[in-house]
């Protein structure tokens, strides 16, 4: 059968009822997804006038440079196209542009930029004036909804972290009011901008770009719907699926987010990943420090453990859960080998027929009780645990 009978584009996405032709997922475990690879990548933009943080996001964030290397780096003159996807479950372009770009330059093609753009990341330095920055960013934004109004809008307030708390909330309010006024101005009022704070010397421009990413995500509802089922089921309290050279985390359960938490499990990702970089790989052995062996557990001194185990070579689960809970670590990983499955089937089933996909997607998107039959949980002494459950292990 041709990739066309079976559902695919030429392009090598699919055609079917996905929002938008987003590549993601795991090129290891199916031939057919590497098609994906040879084809044009959907793009973040990464807008902003010059020295407001552009190059510096992206190389902190997707090639792991420190912060304080980033105050080497040149002034950015060309487009930069950074494909990620080799590195990263995520399979996206990133285009950092030079600050001084032109929008009336002739050879500034809207259509191309902003035609297959997702998301359009415009970064704002806060610790400057920042007038002009709004005028360009109502520019940007009016030459780009005017060629796509699918994308999304993303403002980065950035560097606060030179900013008192009083004053990161009173910018942020500030620059909220003032762009969407001048949207409202120019008659734009059904452009959505979300707006951020952020810094490169915190987790916090990780967390922004995981919010910007996760909207991308046309599989998102199912994921966090699949790790809602798995931490109730296992008796934890937060999970997040973390792409893992990046340290963005493409979805977590539904219960709110503290940062400290967020903050814990990158920390863990560090430090398996140093302790795989030493002790990890057979002396002069070439390989991947993260693979299907990967997994650990860390017991911190306030009755809190950590919980890591690999998705597959780009993900990795990160759970926090109470060390009592941790009794049943047997009961654990079972539930966890289902979740695994279930985030990988969610994944390949982009790549089936349109009426394949519907199909499968609806199992994982329905009612609890029509998840994965196999999932496991607290055996009925734990009954406050129990959702619905399917199968009980005994
Ligand atoms: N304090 C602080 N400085 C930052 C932060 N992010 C970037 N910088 C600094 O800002 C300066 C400019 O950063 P770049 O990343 O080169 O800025 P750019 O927007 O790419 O600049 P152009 O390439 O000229 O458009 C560098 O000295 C960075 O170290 C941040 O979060 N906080």
């Amino acid at each position: 059968m041709s990739y066309e009978e079976e559902g695919y584009s030429q392009a090598g996405y699919v055609v079917g009822s996905f929002p938008k032709d987003f590549g993601y997922g795991p090129d290891d475990h199916d031939g057919e997804v590497q098609i994906i690879t040879t084809t044009q990548k959907p793009r973040i933009l990464l807008m902003g006038l010059r020295r407001s943080g552009k190059s510096s996001i992206q190389k902190v964030v997707f090639h792991k440079m420190s912060p304080n290397e980033t105050l080497f780096l040149e002034s950015t003159n060309k487009i930069i196209k950074d494909d990620i996807s080799n590195s990263s479950f995520v399979q996206f372009q990133i285009w950092d542009f030079p600050g001084q770009i032109d929008f009336f330059d002739p050879t500034f093609d809207s259509e191309v930029i902003f035609g297959g753009c997702g998301a359009l990341v415009f970064v704002i330095d806060a610790q400057d004036d920042y007038m002009e920055a709004l005028n360009k960013l109502h520019m940007t934004v009016s030459r780009a909804y005017k060629v796509n109004t699918e994308i999304r809008f993303e403002v980065f307030i950035h560097k606060v972290d030179g900013l008192s708390d009083d004053h990161k909330i009173e910018t942020q309010r500030d620059i909220n009011q003032r762009a969407n006024d001048d949207l409202l101005d120019t008659g734009l009022d059904n452009v959505h901008l979300s707006f951020y704070l952020t810094s490169i010397y915190d987790h916090s421009i990780f967390e922004a770009f995981s919010k910007v990413v996760q909207k991308l995500i046309p599989q998102l509802p199912t994921l966090e719907n699949l790790l809602n089922i798995f931490i109730t089921n296992s008796g934890i309290e937060k999970a997040f699926l973390f792409d893992v050279v990046s340290k963005i985390y493409i979805a977590t359960d539904s219960s709110p987010i503290d940062m400290q938490s967020y903050e814990l499990c990158c920390d863990m990702i560090d430090v398996v990943i140093d302790v795989s970089c030493i002790y990890g790989l057979p002396e002069e052995t070439e390989g991947s420090t993260f693979d299907e062996q990967s997994c650990s557990t860390i017991k911190l001194n306030n009755g809190t453990v950590l919980y890591l185990r690999e998705i597959n070579r780009f993900l990795a689960l990160v759970c926090i859960l109470r060390e009592e809970n941790f009794d049943r670590q047997g009961l654990i990983d079972y539930n966890f080998h289902c979740l695994r499955q279930a985030t990988q089937d969610v994944f390949q089933v982009q790549f089936k027929s349109p009426r394949k996909l519907e199909g499968t997607t609806k199992v994982y998107e329905s009612e609890q009780k029509s998840f994965p039959k196999n999932f496991g949980s607290f055996p009925p002494c734990h009954e406050d645990l129990l959702i619905e459950a399917p199968t009980l292990l005994s």
